[in-house]
This record gives structure tokens, C-alpha cells and sequence, in this order.
């Protein structure tokens, strides 16, 4: 296991691959951990750095109290790259993943030479609606939001599968505290103006059946950067890593072969 110690906060990453090799990031969604990657990571070519985190309050990762801003989201990420001297990867993001991938670009380009928007947006929903969600969890828990939740991560034929209660459990077991300070992050965040000052190859991913960021929401970021390409994956939801994943991992390939990055 691999923890960095940042100073004000330690979190849990992972990598995989060739040491030496180009280095490829993942930042993960709301309420999951870095084994949202774990159907992709085998699934990419030989010779890539693959690293993947747990953001403050998800999976192993220290949880302070909330709620969190997108800025410490960010800077926290920031400072792991350069904790693992990590400079011009490719930063994949999914969701508030997505969201910390922009912030970090508009910030250290020197950190970030292309970037995959999956299933994200410049603005994820409005302030109220995030509200409504933090007071939900603190009134009944996390749990109470499952059953919600699954119907916006994944399509009907999947939210069938035995697979489905494991990716559940996944998300109610991510600390309350964890998930309400980055529902907060993403309820003060709007990326609109700062991505749109983006000059880097960028690709987007959207599912058809993505209930949190509709296809439409990811393609109007993306469009926001000059020259961007998008990609949609149907009888997907909010995560077609999982649902999808050979489709996911090979537009992922196309765009890392597009970008010369293997
Ligand atoms: O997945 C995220 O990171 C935030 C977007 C969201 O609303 C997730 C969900 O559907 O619970």
C-alpha cells in the first residue's frame, strides 16, 4: 500500500505499470475509490506509468472534516503529481474527477499534457440541489441514497447484475464526512470561464444513460476547449469504466496513441 504524506493530509494511491514509463493519472468520482479503474488499468498498453488516488474523504485516504473546497481538491492533487514527480501526464477524470482535472490544468499545465473529461462538467448541478443531498445524508445516512444513485451510475441492464451490489457497497461505504465535504466541492464549482481558457488536446467521454452528467452537459465542456473530441458510449450511465470497459479503455488507447503518449 502507498500513502503520500502531503503534511496537512495523506492519500492513498496506487500505480501500475513501467516506472520510467509516460505517466497516466486517474482522479475517481463522488462516493468511489480507485478500484473504479480496476477494468481499465489491465486493459492499457505496456510501457505507461498508471497512477491512481483516493481524493481526501474516499477510500483509504485521510477524511478531515468538511466541507471541502474544489481549490484544496485540487491542490491536494497538485501536490501528490509533485510529491511522485509526475509532470505531462495524461490526467483522466470522472466526474468531480473531471472537475479536479480541469482545476489542475487551468492551474500547473506544466503538470497535465492532455486531459480525458469523463462523464463530467464545468458546473455538475445547482448549489441547492448538492445542499439538498448533504442534509439528506446528514438526516438518514448515505445509504439512503443508493438506491438513487445507482439508477444515475449505471443502465438498467447492469443495475440487474450481482455486480451492481458491490459498486453499492462501494459507495455507501465511503465516509459520510468524505462524500458530504466533496458534495460541497462540487456545489461551489463552476468551471466555465477558467476551462474555456484551455488550449490542451482534450477528450471527452459521456455514457448515453448517465443520469448525473448527461451526454449533453459533458459535450458542452468539451466544446469549451478549442480542437476537443468526444466520445459517447451507449448502455452506459455515470461510470462506463465499469459498464463498458472495453469500449472506455479503447477510446482511451486511440486518444493516448492520437496525443503520442504510447
Ligand atoms: O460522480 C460525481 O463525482 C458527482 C456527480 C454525481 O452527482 C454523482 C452521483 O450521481 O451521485
Amino acid at each position: 500500500m502507498h500513502i503520500a504524506d502531503l503534511g496537512d493530509i495523506k492519500l492513498h494511491y496506487r500505480e501500475d505499470g513501467d516506472p520510467d514509463g509516460a505517466p497516466i493519472v486517474f482522479a475517481n468520482s463522488l462516493g468511489t475509490d480507485l478500484r473504479l479503474w480496476d477494468k481499465i488499468v489491465p486493459r492499457l498498453p505496456e510501457g505507461l506509468r498508471i497512477i491512481r488516488f483516493d481524493k481526501r474523504g474516499h477510500g483509504l485516504s485521510d477524511c478531515p472534516p468538511g466541507p471541502y473546497s474544489m481549490g484544496t481538491l485540487v491542490r491536494d492533487t497538485e501536490r501528490l503529481l509533485d510529491h511522485l514527480q509526475v509532470k505531462d501526464c495524461v490526467f483522466v477524470g470522472l466526474s468531480i474527477g473531471g472537475m479536479i482535472a480541469q482545476g489542475l490544468a487551468v492551474k500547473r499545465l506544466d503538470l497535465v499534457r492532455a486531459l480525458v473529461l469523463s462523464n463530467t462538467a464545468a458546473k455538475i448541478g445547482q448549489p441547492q440541489m448538492w445542499q439538498d443531498r448533504i442534509e439528506a445524508v446528514k438526516q438518514d445516512g448515505i445509504e439512503a441514497l443508493a438506491d438513487a444513485t445507482m439508477e444515475r451510475w449505471f443502465a438498467r441492464p447492469f443495475r440487474e447484475t450481482a455486480e451492481m451490489t458491490g459498486w453499492r457497497n462501494m459507495m455507501t461505504r465511503q465516509p459520510e464526512e468524505g462524500y458530504m465535504g466533496c458534495c460541497a466541492a462540487i456545489a461551489g464549482t463552476d468551471f466555465y470561464t477558467p476551462t474555456s481558457g484551455l488550449r490542451l488536446p482534450t477528450l471527452g467521454i459521456a455514457g448515453s444513460d448517465d443520469g448525473s452528467t448527461p451526454p449533453d452537459l459533458v459535450r458542452e465542456t468539451v466544446d469549451l476547449i478549442p480542437g476537443s473530441k468526444f466520445h459517447l458510449i451507449r448502455r452506459a450511465g455515470h461510470i462506463p469504466c465499469v459498464e463498458q470497459p472495453e469500449e472506455y479503455a479503447d477510446t482511451l488507447i486511440g486518444f493516448l496513441k492520437e496525443v503520442g503518449h504510447v
